[in-house]
């Protein structure tokens, strides 16, 4: 099938493309859905995939994506406002915030939302690991931050990120319950 895939985030893209190769066909949609303010960010992936598929036309299904990083010692921050602090102070200052705690333990988590004429679905996949200052020229976002097994998410390739990554397992129970509701 074609999975269209609402974000103007291309690193997303490029991960979906890489994760469903040889499976589905990945279509990426422009679509300015509303990005409601809520700390959950099932209400903001549900939201936004709903208001997208009620305002296209036809009956194609569409998937949204929405990803947060949650720094233990900062009380989850910056979580669902993780856009926002990429796009105001960058990585690089917010890294200076992070560096000054001793427990530097940091968890992203994605909600993929599935919706059709049938309803809307969430998918969920995260990943622990510890910020480091950045390293590596890969990914995406706050990669370079994000240290796994000894290696940033942006010293991986998109297939390794894929394996362990908050995306990659959110794709995966998505595809999961995806093969098992075809007709
Ligand atoms: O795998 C990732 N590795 C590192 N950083 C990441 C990742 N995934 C999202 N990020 C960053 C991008 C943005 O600063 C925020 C999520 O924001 P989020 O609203 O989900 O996405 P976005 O605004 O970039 O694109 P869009 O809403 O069009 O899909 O965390």
């Amino acid at each position: 099938m074609t999975i269209r895939f609402v974000t103007g985030n291309d690193g997303k893209v490029r991960e979906a493309r890489e994760y469903f190769e040889g499976i589905d066909t990945i279509e990426q949609i422009d679509y300015d859905y509303t990005e409601i303010q809520s700390d959950s960010l099932e209400e903001i992936a549900r939201h936004g995939a709903r208001e997208t598929f009620e305002a296209r036309e036809g009956d194609d299904p569409v998937i949204v994506d929405d990803t947060g990083l949650f720094v233990d010692a900062l009380g989850g921050f910056p979580g669902p406002y993780s856009a926002y602090v990429e796009d105001t102070v960058g990585i690089e200052r917010f890294w200076r915030l992070a560096r000054e705690e001793e427990n530097r333990r940091a968890r992203f988590r994605t909600v993929l939302a599935y919706a059709d004429a049938d309803g809307t679905e969430t998918f969920t996949g995260s990943v622990a690991g510890t910020l480091v200052a950045p390293r590596g020229d890969g990914g995406f976002g706050y990669d370079p931050l994000f240290e796994y097994n000894g290696q940033t998410l942006s010293e991986m390739s998109t297939e390794e990120k894929n394996a362990i990554s908050h995306r990659g397992r959110a794709f995966g129970e998505f595809a999961e319950w995806y093969a098992s509701n075809e007709d």
